[in-house]
């Protein structure tokens, strides 16, 4: 690890017009406003509010947040940049910022915070649930009798590797059993060996898990979890959600209930690690966390203190996905070499980031990873998903 932190490189924006940055503004959040449009019968004034959103995202301002919006969270909101940032396009200011905010005035829109019918009502909930009832969950879970016949260890680096891949909701159960090479040789980094063995020193052992997608990737990570509960791997687990319903399908306490009664009501292994979760809930061997920081537009360098002191008093912080890798390095133009120790020197304790590269971001590859993937004919390896990491800072 370098003495000092790195120079940080320049912070990604979304102004440049065919870059994937602009992209997720002027395609994929007038798709989003659209299809949450068609979810609910909601009427005029929120299909107004929803109208005046898709109109923003194409050449709009950031706004103030309404007048009627709850005082805390204004100034939250103050706090994290919206003062500055209110009168500028969506497209000058930070793309993590202009990204996240967006979320933040959905759910205005859909009148999630307001008193009324649309109160508290996630409007993504239909398409997450209709994953979980998709029948080739059914399918991925019912894989898992298949793990059997592996010892514990294979078993939870199958279930690792489960979780990673989930991050691409792509349940990778059967990596175990013969058919893992095309996706272990999509990881550009892997550092399991060693997030294995911080999971080996003396306990008690309490992991942090910063989930990130709920439906066919929280599935996988509450998987992964049981078993490590079940080995003794782990003592504790601090599971973080969020909040409110965030980037479409980000993991949120209900939808962890969501999840929770679909395992436990599948038969064999799954069931198994599912009541397994329900009990160490109930023991308080698990909890639950959805901090408001887990929805700020910012990088985890910023976190407030009670954030950081419960990341240090763990054993291991493990986020899953790609926001929050964006958020843990920094949403920049890292060169892909720079060493991912350097950039999350500043977190307070062992962190770990198992990712899908669904962003321009990467840090912490060698030289030669770095030519073999810019000559390898694919040109979206940052952003499609084809490929992931495991990087661990001890
Ligand atoms: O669910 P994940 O892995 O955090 O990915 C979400 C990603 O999708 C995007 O919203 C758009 O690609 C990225 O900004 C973000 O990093």
């Amino acid at each position: 690890m370098a003495d000092t932190a790195p120079e940080p490189a320049p912070v990604i924006l979304g102004d440049e017009p065919g870059s994937f940055p602009h992209g997720v503004l002027a395609d994929r959040h007038p798709a989003v406003v659209r299809q949450v449009r068609d979810t609910f019968p909601f009427g005029p004034e929120r299909l107004r509010a929803l109208d005046a959103l898709l109109a923003s995202c194409a050449d709009g301002v950031v706004e103030p947040l309404p007048a009627e919006a709850d005082a805390r969270d204004r100034e939250r909101w103050a706090r994290w940049g919206l003062d500055a940032y209110a009168g500028r396009s969506w497209y000058e200011v930070p793309w993590l910022w202009a990204e996240s905010h967006f979320y933040r005035r959905l759910l205005d829109a859909v009148g999630y915070f307001a008193p009324g019918t649309w109160q508290g009502v996630d409007p993504f909930r239909p398409a997450k649930l209709a994953e979980l009832d998709d029948p080739a969950t059914d399918e991925e879970l019912a894989a898992l009798d298949g793990l059997a016949g592996l010892t514990a260890d294979e078993r939870g680096r199958a279930l690792l590797h489960g979780s990673l891949w989930g991050n691409r909701a792509d349940l990778g159960f059967r990596l175990s059993e013969g058919g893992t090479g095309q996706q272990v040789d999509a990881l550009v980094c892997d550092d399991g060996d060693a997030l294995w063995s911080l999971l080996d020193t003396p306990g008690p052992r309490t992991l942090c898990l910063v989930a990130d997608n709920a439906g066919r990737e929280l599935v996988p990570d509450l998987l992964l979890l049981s078993h490590l509960l079940a080995e003794g791997r782990v003592d504790r687990a601090v599971l973080h959600l969020k909040p409110h319903p965030y980037y479409v399908s980000d993991a949120t306490p209900a939808d962890l209930l969501d999840a929770l009664r679909r395992l436990t009501a599948a038969g064999g292994t799954a069931g198994t690690y599912g009541r397994l979760l329900w009990t160490a809930l109930r023991e308080g061997r698990v909890t639950v966390r959805a901090h408001p920081f887990s929805c700020a537009p910012l990088p985890y360098a910023d976190m407030p203190g009670d954030l950081r002191a419960e990341f240090a008093a763990a054993t291991v912080t493990v986020l899953k996905g790609d926001l929050n890798y964006r958020r843990l390095v920094g949403d920049r133009w890292w060169d892909p070499t720079t060493p991912f120790a350097d950039v999350t020197a500043y977190f307070p304790g062992p962190v770990a980031a198992l990712r899908t590269l669904k962003s321009d971001v990467i840090t912490g590859l060698t030289g030669t990873t770095v030519a073999a993937l810019e000559k390898g004919g694919d040109e979206r390896w940052r952003t499609g998903g084809t490929h992931a990491l495991i990087q661990v800072r001890t």
